[in-house]
């Protein structure tokens, strides 16, 4: 019997919290995306009946969970990506306990490789929540997967907005993409990718 979604998502977040507190190394931290956040881009995925969804940084699995959910009634995957494969195996064993672990697929990897060796117009939603300095290097991958109407996320644009400056500049000089700013959490980039006739 599956437990409580909205209970495992909440306990995984605040223990991710607590966690994070007490843990100075950055790259040990989970740095779980919000809870707001999260529900934010489960709707969003819900609307536009989202079914292939590639996210970059899968730390032990909380965006993963909420992806999870919001493609499960489309009978759509969610593709991690993690270079950490122990948190992504932690990550599993959420899923599995609340019944979502089949819409998943992990791959422990590099998500710039991986977003590189993924078909054009291929995904309805990519999310990257990952290290942030490397995205410039994945451009333009993160916008060529998409599928016209797809969504690119990106998170922690408020609260590292150097580091995701470039990027930004990106997103917003291209003029394939429409995009806003959430102003929950960390800062929320939602991008959409128009149609030639923009
Ligand atoms: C901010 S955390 C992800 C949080 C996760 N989305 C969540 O809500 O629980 C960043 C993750 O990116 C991973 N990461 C760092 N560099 C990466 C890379 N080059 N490719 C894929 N993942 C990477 C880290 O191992 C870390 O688990």
């Amino acid at each position: 019997m599956p437990e409580n979604f909205d209970e495992v998502a909440r306990a995984l977040h605040d223990d991710g919290v607590r966690h994070d507190a007490d843990q100075p190394d950055r790259r040990l931290r989970r740095r779980n995306l919000g809870p707001d956040a999260a529900a934010l881009l489960s709707v969003v995925c819900r609307a536009m009946g989202a079914r292939w969804v590639v996210e970059v940084g899968t730390s032990n699995g909380c965006s993963t969970l909420w992806l999870a959910r919001a493609v499960h009634d489309q009978g759509g995957t969610v593709l991690s990506v993690d270079v950490d494969g122990e948190a992504q195996g932690a990550a599993a064993a959420t899923l599995d306990r609340v019944g979502l672990r089949d819409r998943v697929q992990f791959r422990c990897a590099d998500g710039g490789a991986v977003l590189r060796g993924l078909p054009d117009a291929s995904q309805d939603v990519v999310l990257l929540d990952a290290e942030r300095s490397l995205y410039p290097r994945w451009w333009p991958d993160p916008v060529r997967v998409l599928r016209v109407g797809g969504l690119l996320a990106v998170d922690n644009v408020l609260s590292h907005p150097d580091e995701v400056a470039d990027v930004r500049d990106r997103i917003e000089a291209d003029p394939q993409l429409e995009s806003t700013v959430a102003r929950t959490g960390a800062g929320l980039l939602l991008a959409v990718r128009r149609g030639p006739a923009g």
